[in-house]
């Protein structure tokens, strides 16, 4: 299978050279999920190389492919939580470091801007389309080997990023220092874990008094605080693209949650509303979901830098379709259509 790995990786890297027909890639406003399936490993080794980090940390091309394409491989086909999602999650952390020049002007270092990219990238590798509360109230393989310390599936991500990195001829950080090496171990664990949504509601009190304080550049809490709201602003980007991009989101999103609903009614379990198909209104949830967490992250994002002021519109701009969408939805599931269709 490492034969089928490396034909595979010849052929997805040498496609996108010539495809020129992607522009704005490193524009807020572009979609990650327009480029060609095919061609995202491509994409992907394209975002290290501009950002400088393949010379700075002397990572070997081949390396890095074969890293890109089992860290692919690592991925399963659910409905939301697939390469894809990664893929995009990866573009935009790209597009942070790109908008707002973040090495540069040194709100974080190159190698935290390394393991950022690399974080995102991992952060879902091998999720089944359950969360977190599914693993623990299923009593899942997995929970009973991470539940005492919670983030479940987080600290699953994370052993997997490190299994690939222990995979010969994929360790991209194998010319590193030893302190380099484990600072950007650490730099992982930190950022997969901080994509637990449990964990950023607990540090989101201290990240809005770090930006009302004004951020320390410095200051290695402000630092971490700072690495762990990139993150959730990365794993809810799609909520910064067009309306298009966000309905295609919450269908895939939904279709999953209301799979595990029904794979907890089968078990016996309520499921909460939110994944029962039976109850959940989802422009009610989209609504809620952006207004306690979506809205207030980008807003602290853009008061730290006003050249992310446009993904704060555009988050408003969503949410006010999806309040429309609400009026729409009641009116037709008067007649059964719950379905997304009848949104434009
Ligand atoms: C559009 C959209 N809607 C979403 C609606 C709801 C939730 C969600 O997990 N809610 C919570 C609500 C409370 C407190 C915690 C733990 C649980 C109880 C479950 C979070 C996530 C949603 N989400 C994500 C996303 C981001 C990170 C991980 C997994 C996912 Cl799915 N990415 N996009 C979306
Ligand atoms: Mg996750
Ligand atoms: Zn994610």
């Amino acid at each position: 299978h490492m034969k089928q790995v490396e034909t595979e990786s010849v052929q997805s890297f040498l496609n996108c050279r010539d495809d020129h027909s992607i522009k704005d890639f490193d524009k807020f406003h572009f979609s990650p999920r327009s480029v060609p399936y095919k061609h995202m490993p491509c994409y992907v080794l394209k975002m290290f190389g501009e950002l400088g980090f393949i010379n700075t940390w002397r990572i070997k091309t081949t390396t890095l492919a074969r890293f890109i394409l089992f860290v692919k491989k690592g991925y399963r086909d659910a409905p939301y939580h697939n390469w894809v999602h990664a893929f995009s999650v990866a573009h935009f952390a790209y597009l942070l470091m790109v908008n707002l020049n973040l090495i540069k002007n040194d709100y974080i270092t190159s190698l935290q801007g390394l393991a950022f990219l690399v974080s995102c990238l991992c952060h879902d590798i091998d999720h089944r389309g359950t969360n977190n509360s599914f693993q623990t109230k299923c009593g899942t393989v997995l929970a009973s080997l991470y539940s005492s310390e919670g983030s479940v599936m987080e600290r699953h991500h994370l052993a997997q990023s490190m299994c690939i990195l222990n995979t010969d001829g994929c360790n991209i950080f194998e010319s590193l220092s030893s302190e380099e090496y484990s600072e950007v171990l650490d730099l992982l664990r930190n950022n997969i874990l901080s994509t637990d949504l449990t964990s950023h509601f607990r540090m989101a009190e201290q990240q809005r008094e770090m930006i009302s304080a004004g951020f320390k550049k410095n200051d290695p809490t402000h630092r971490k605080l700072l690495l762990a709201m990139f993150m959730t602003c990365c794993d809810l980007s799609d909520q910064t693209k067009d309306w298009r991009v966000t309905k295609k989101t919450a269908e895939q999103i939904y279709d999953e949650f209301f799979s595990q609903g029904d794979l907890e009614k089968s078990m016996g379990t309520a499921p909460a509303e939110m994944m029962d198909r039976e109850r959940a209104s989802i422009p009610d949830l989209q609504v809620q979901f952006i207004t306690n967490l979506v809205l207030p992250l980008f807003k602290n994002l853009a008061d730290l830098f006003p050249a992310a002021q446009p993904l704060v519109d555009t988050i408003i701009n969503n949410k006010n379709v999806w309040k429309h969408a609400r009026h729409l939805f009641q009116e037709y599931s008067q007649n059964g259509t719950k379905s997304m269709e009848i949104l434009l």
